[in-house]
């Protein structure tokens, strides 16, 4: 009898290095761990990012979410699709371009453009990509306004499990789940959000560069005033160290997620998230949570006291009303004399 090859002589590498983008800082892998596995509730406990492999959170919609499955049941809503001239998708809140240093906003001009879109005509888009046109990508939270066959899917989740580690680890509701479809190569710069993630992969791989809170001071948050804010200022492509020289001693980790992988990216963690180049588009569904009531206790998480600058920022700059003003007025509040 032919010796029985071994399985894992015979899976293929779906991918290698060279679909990973080049930077400057080396990373630390984050863990993966079995959804069953004990540990995973220590991680999530301990606001600590964690691959966990197989949840079959969202196994329906690995197992039919093809481009040709979700245009043809995305249902008639339009839906909100983002165009970049380059690779980077820099999120931005219009709600404050007005606040940009001068009153017209002039200067701040949007990395990225928004169309609302038919599921139909993206796709289509997407089909007819050619090199040097502006690239795309679908983030659209998913409603009832879907079809009916990816109702059935959603509800073919796995919230038993989601929902006893939104219990376990006394989160706040679900806000949403946001479907995002991209291109290969697609970039989402270095963010935080205010919510614990569950990030599904679906279809494709994606790379997620993480930093903790705890990293503020290397990763130069913009003014919580700009259009900008919860973003970083340095761009990881081509970080500038004159201006952010903190920047080289960023403490980060990564995780390279596929289909059935779940990364818990923690409130407040800043992460990089990019579509493995040349490998065709990726598909991707969050679970957004609100975070539980944290009590006061010290001493004090890092993220608490990101939570806490923040709101001296706004104070300031609602007492103050001009934004020029916030940066002079804590310079000689600390310079000299917090030193
Ligand atoms: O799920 C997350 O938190 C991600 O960052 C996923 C990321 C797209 C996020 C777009 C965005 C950025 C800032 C505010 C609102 C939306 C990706 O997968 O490319
Ligand atoms: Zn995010």
């Amino acid at each position: 009898m032919a010796s029985v090859p071994d399985i894992r002589s015979c899976e293929k590498k779906l991918w290698d290095s060279s679909n990973l983008r080049k930077y400057c800082l080396n990373f630390e892998e984050v863990p993966r761990l079995f959804y069953d596995d004990p540990r995973v509730d220590e991680f999530i406990c301990s606001h600590k990012p964690v691959v966990i492999l197989g949840s079959n959170l969202v196994k329906p919609a690995i197992d039919r979410w093809s481009l040709e499955y979700i245009e043809r049941n995305m249902g008639t809503d339009v839906n909100t699709v983002f165009f970049s001239r380059n690779h980077k998708f820099k999120y931005f809140d219009d709600k404050k371009i007005h606040s940009c240093n001068n009153p017209r906003g002039v200067e701040f001009s949007p990395p990225m453009r928004k169309e609302e879109m038919k599921i139909e005509d993206f796709m289509k888009r997407l089909r007819e990509w050619k090199r040097g046109e502006e690239r795309l990508y679908m983030q659209q939270s998913l409603t009832s306004a879907v079809g009916p066959n990816i109702v059935q899917d959603f509800i073919g989740f796995n919230w038993k499990w989601i929902n006893s580690k939104q219990k376990a680890h006394n989160w706040g509701k679900l806000t949403s789940n946001l479907l995002y479809i991209s291109m290969e190569g697609n970039v989402t710069p270095c963010h935080y959000d205010e919510q614990e993630n569950f990030f599904a992969e679906v279809h494709g791989y994606k790379r997620c560069i993480l930093f903790s809170p705890d990293q503020f001071q290397c990763m130069y948050p913009y003014p919580v005033h700009h259009p900008h804010d919860r973003q970083s200022m340095v761009d990881l492509e081509k970080p500038d160290h004159t201006k952010f020289p903190k920047f080289r001693d960023a403490k980060g980790l990564e995780a390279v997620i596929g289909p059935g992988d779940v990364l818990y990216i923690p409130i407040y963690w800043w992460h990089h998230v990019e579509s493995l180049m040349r490998l065709g588009p990726t598909i991707t569904i969050n679970f957004w949570y609100k975070a539980g009531p944290t009590a006061i206790e010290y001493p004090l998480r890092d993220h608490q006291k990101v939570s806490i600058m923040r709101n001296i920022e706004k104070m300031l700059l609602e007492v103050l009303q001009d934004p020029k003003e916030v940066g002079p007025l804590l310079r000689n509040m600390v310079l000299g004399r917090f030193e």
